[in-house]
C-alpha cells in the first residue's frame, strides 16, 4: 500500500489514497500502522476517497481505531495531498466528512504547491444532546463535572466530532496526561470527547492544549481550536476573529455572525511517501 507521511501544525497522519471505499479492517490496519515504535506512526489514518456528493471524500481513523466523523488538521492535509499531486486542478475544493458533510476548503498555493487552507467548518452544534452530552439543553456552558474528586466546568461544543473546552489557569504547563483521559471516558459523554483545556490571554488570542477521543495528547487539533473559540465567544471571553496557539503551531480561527459558520485557516505540509 503507498501512503504519505503529512501533518498539520504536528498533527500527523498517513494519508492513503487511491482506495475506491474504505477498505475492510482499517479499523486494525491503523492500529497497527500508527504505532510510533513499531511501524510508521501517526495519530490517524486517512483515506482520500470518491464522493458523489463532493470533490473527495476523507474517513479518518484514529490511532485506537474508532472512525472520528471530522478532523480539521487532515481536511487541510486532504486538500493540500490533492491539488500537489494533481488529483484536481482548482484551488477552492470540496471534501465530503461523515460527520459535518461537505466542506469548502480554499487553498494558497506558492510555487505550484499548496501552503495553507482555509477550511469553511460549517456550524457548531451546541444542543447538549446533539454534542453528544447527557446534559439536555440547548447550550451547555460553563457546565459542572467532577473527575475522581476534582470539579472542573466545561463547555461543550461539536464541530461534526464532540468537544468539551475546559478553562485552566495555564493550559501551556497542564498535566494533560493525568485528566485527559479520565474527561474523554467520562459517563457524562456517551460517545466520548476530544477534551481542550484553555488558556485565554486576551481577545484575540488563546493558548490551548488538547487531548484527543482515541489519539491521546496530540500537538494540534483542528476541530479542537474551532470549538476553543465558539466556547470562548459564547463564555464571553473572546472576540468572534482569534488565533488559538497549539503546541504544534497557530491557528486562525473565525466564527461568522453573518452565517454562523466557523472558518479554520492553517497550514498543511508533506513529509515523506513510502510504501508498506
Ligand atoms: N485532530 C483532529 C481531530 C481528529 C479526530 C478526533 N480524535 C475525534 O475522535 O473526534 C482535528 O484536527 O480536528
Amino acid at each position: 500500500m503507498n501512503f504519505t507521511k503529512m501533518h498539520g501544525l504536528g498533527n500527523d497522519f498517513i494519508v492513503v489514497a487511491g482506495e475506491k471505499e474504505l477498505p475492510a479492517g482499517a479499523d486494525q490496519l491503523a492500529i497497527k500502522l500508527c504505532n510510533r515504535f513499531f511501524s510508521i506512526g501517526a495519530d490517524g489514518v486517512v483515506f482520500i476517497l470518491p464522493s458523489e456528493k463532493a470533490d473527495f471524500q476523507m474517513r479518518i481513523i484514529n490511532s485506537d481505531g474508532s472512525e472520528a466523523e471530522q478532523c480539521g488538521n487532515a481536511i487541510r492535509c486532504v486538500s493540500k495531498y490533492v491539488y500537489d499531486h494533481k488529483l484536481i486542478d482548482a484551488t477552492e475544493i470540496t471534501i465530503e466528512t461523515i460527520g459535518a458533510g461537505v466542506q469548502k476548503v480554499q487553498v494558497q498555493v506558492q510555487d505550484g504547491k499548496v501552503v495553507t487552507a482555509r477550511v469553511d467548518m460549517g456550524a457548531p452544534i451546541l444542543q447538549g444532546l446533539q454534542v453528544p452530552t447527557t446534559v439536555d439543553a440547548n447550550e451547555v456552558i460553563d457546565y459542572p463535572i467532577e473527575v475522581e474528586g476534582q470539579a472542573f466546568r466545561f463547555t461543550a461544543v461539536s464541530m461534526g466530532n464532540p468537544h468539551c473546552v475546559i478553562y485552566v489557569e495555564d493550559a501551556v504547563h497542564f498535566d494533560l496526561a493525568t485528566w485527559g483521559p479520565k474527561l474523554e471516558a467520562h459517563p457524562m459523554f456517551p460517545r466520548k470527547i476530544n477534551v481542550e483545556f484553555a488558556t485565554v490571554r486576551s481577545r484575540t488570542f488563546t493558548d490551548m492544549r488538547v487531548w484527543e477521543r482515541g489519539a491521546g495528547p496530540t500537538l494540534a487539533c483542528g476541530t479542537g481550536a474551532c470549538a476553543t473559540l465558539v466556547s470562548s465567544v459564547l463564555n464571553g471571553l473572546s472576540d468572534r476573529e482569534a488565533t488559538v496557539s497549539l503546541k504544534g503551531g497557530d491557528l486562525f480561527i473565525e466564527w461568522s455572525e453573518a452565517d454562523n459558520r466557523v472558518y479554520m485557516t492553517g497550514p498543511a505540509e508533506e513529509v515523506f511517501t513510502g510504501t508498506v
